[in-house]
């Protein structure tokens, strides 16, 4: 399911009326009929339903949804809140078959009587501004918005809930607090981002004609569960050990073992066919207890800490994840210079690992083997050296360019993941929940990311996999038997055959 941004929503429309020669006002139409039925989905018959109507196409939507609504018999009021002369086009014919179907039409003109009404509402649904939203709302909306998110009834909004802009990179604004959004058509990046995100509600889809053909396709997805069915690794009956992978895991310490045992257990649950774990050697009894399946490399050591290695040892591997729990010393960065010069295999890159890469990014763009990054928030922060709260306004961008301009696979976690290759391409994943925000879930991603990138054909579909499988794990265990406070990374590993159960 693309996921777009304005312009892209507007090119998508023009190409289908000029190209495919469907009209705007069928368009409008059938978002109408759409929005209408999903309405219908989340609202009780004798609801009190007041559709607030804006002057553009979002307006246009909510004339054909109250006809549609009337039409079916249940109790709309529709209230034009924008004066007569702002309407036009095919909102404007909308509404005149709105009015020539005999239903009555509201306008805002009393402020007493608007306010009384949305107090006696049982529903309000919001048609006043889709992605044509431009700057700060302007009066009477901003009143409106305001007014209507202090209603304890259900709201919900149109294509976009009123005043939160469509594309990344605004923070600025009021919005309708929508408690379900039906989006038209595509689904909109802010759909995607932490700031916008809580105005949408829950949000459902609708199709409303337009010819796929003139879709601007497959640069920036949804991974969903049909995709990792149809491209997850099956296991063929004749498979041996080595064909699904000698991975290998460096990092822990003798104060911090947990972190690669988890890393080591997933990968090994995720499929990986061989896992070795290269570590301190004092840290070595502890790991093993918990994964007595992996073969382990001891390291140098100071004070419990990895000092260094030939990197010639790691050769013989098919993949190399890096820098959980392995700290940050100097002497770290020294290993993580060579890792990137000398090995020739695809090497991930986590935790204290994406520390000491942040000096190392020259080095990371002459590498011709795959590197992947998988940084939270605060590390993608770290990486690109501008404060958190920039990069996450605009997340898709900043993944976009340093992917691009450092040649690495970036995963950029969060409740929404944002996968993106060395091409530009992004997917995101919302699977997972709250239940993840807990230390040591990133240190299962990567364990089974790096099973994934042993496994799979294409890399940025095995990412998109592994992050999708992690995800789901918290939610099948969340829905089954675990509660989100009490879920620990360890769980997830355990509940990761569940997953596949599903998924292979
Ligand atoms: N062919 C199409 O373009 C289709 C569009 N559709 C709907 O049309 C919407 C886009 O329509 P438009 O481009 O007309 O845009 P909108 O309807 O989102 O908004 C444009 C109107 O809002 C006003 N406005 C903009 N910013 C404002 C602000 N900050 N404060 C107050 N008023 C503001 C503008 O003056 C203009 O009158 C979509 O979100 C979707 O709901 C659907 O009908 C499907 C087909
Ligand atoms: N609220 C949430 N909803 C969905 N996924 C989440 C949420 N919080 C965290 N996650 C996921 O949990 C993992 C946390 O990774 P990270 O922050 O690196 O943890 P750690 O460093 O403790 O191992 C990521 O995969 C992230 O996407
Ligand atoms: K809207």
């Amino acid at each position: 399911m693309e996921i777009v941004t304005a312009q892209e929503m507007y090119d998508w429309d023009q190409l289908a009326i000029q190209s495919a020669g469907i009209e705007g006002k069928v368009l409008m139409e059938s978002a109408g009929r759409e929005a209408a039925r999903a309405v219908e989905g989340k609202v009780e018959r004798h609801d009190r339903i007041l559709v607030l109507i804006g002057a553009g196409n979002n307006g246009g939507d909510g004339f054909v949804l109250a006809r549609t609504l009337l039409n079916r018999g249940y109790h709309v009021q529709a209230w034009q809140v924008v004066p007569d002369e702002k309407i036009s086009g095919d909102a404007l014919l909308h509404k005149e078959i709105y009015s020539a179907s005999n239903y009555p039409l509201l306008k805002l003109e009393d402020w007493e009587e608007f306010t009384a009404a949305m107090q006696s509402a049982d529903v309000l649904v919001d048609a006043m501004l889709g992605i044509g939203a431009n700057g700060p709302l302007r009066s009477p909306l901003k009143e409106i918005v305001e007014l209507a998110n202090q209603q304890s009834c259900c709201r919900i909004a149109v294509d976009l809930p009123t005043g939160v802009p469509a594309d990344e990179g605004v923070v600025d604004f009021d919005g309708f607090r929508a408690d379900h959004t039906i989006v038209i058509a595509a689904l909109k990046m802010s759909a995607f981002l932490q700031h916008t995100r809580p105005y949408y509600g829950e949000v459902e889809v609708v199709e409303i004609g337009l010819p796929v053909k003139y879709k601007n396709k497959g640069r920036r997805v949804v991974w969903q569960a049909d995709d990792v069915k149809r491209t997850l690794p099956k296991r063929g009956a004749d498979s041996h050990k080595g064909s699904h992978g000698r991975g290998l895991i460096i990092g822990g310490s003798y104060s911090m073992p947990g972190s690669i045992a988890v890393s080591a257990k997933a990968a090994l649950r995720s499929g990986a066919g061989l896992v070795t774990v290269a570590t301190a050697k004092s840290a070595i009894p502890s790991v093993s207890s918990y994964v007595q399946e992996a073969t382990f490399l001891p390291m140098n050591e100071k004070d419990g800490a990895i000092t260094g290695h030939a990197v010639e040892d790691f050769q013989q591997f098919d993949g190399v994840a890096v820098g959980m729990g392995i700290g940050r010393n100097s002497e770290v960065q020294e290993l993580m210079s060579e890792l990137l010069a000398e090995l020739n295999v695809p090497l991930l890159i986590d935790a204290d690992g994406l520390y000491q890469v942040k000096e190392l990014l020259e080095d990371v763009e002459v590498r011709s083997a795959p590197i992947v990054l998988t940084p939270h928030p605060g590390e993608f922060a770290h990486l690109t050296g501008e404060p958190i709260s920039k990069v996450m306004q605009s997340p898709f961008a900043y993944s976009k360019e340093f992917a691009c301009s450092h040649g690495v696979y970036l995963v950029l976690k969060g409740p929404a993941t944002i996968i993106t290759s060395p091409e530009g391409d992004q997917r995101v994943d919302v699977s997972g929940n709250a239940g993840l925000a807990k230390g040591g879930t990133g240190d299962v991603l990567s364990g089974i990311l790096l099973a994934m990138m042993l496994q799979s054909e294409s890399f940025m579909d095995g990412l998109c996999n592994g992050c999708f499988i992690h995800g789901s794990t918290a939610e099948l265990l969340t829905e089954a038997s675990h509660s989100k406070t009490g879920l620990l990374a360890t769980d997830v590993i355990e509940g990761l055959s569940q997953s596949f159960r599903i998924f292979s």
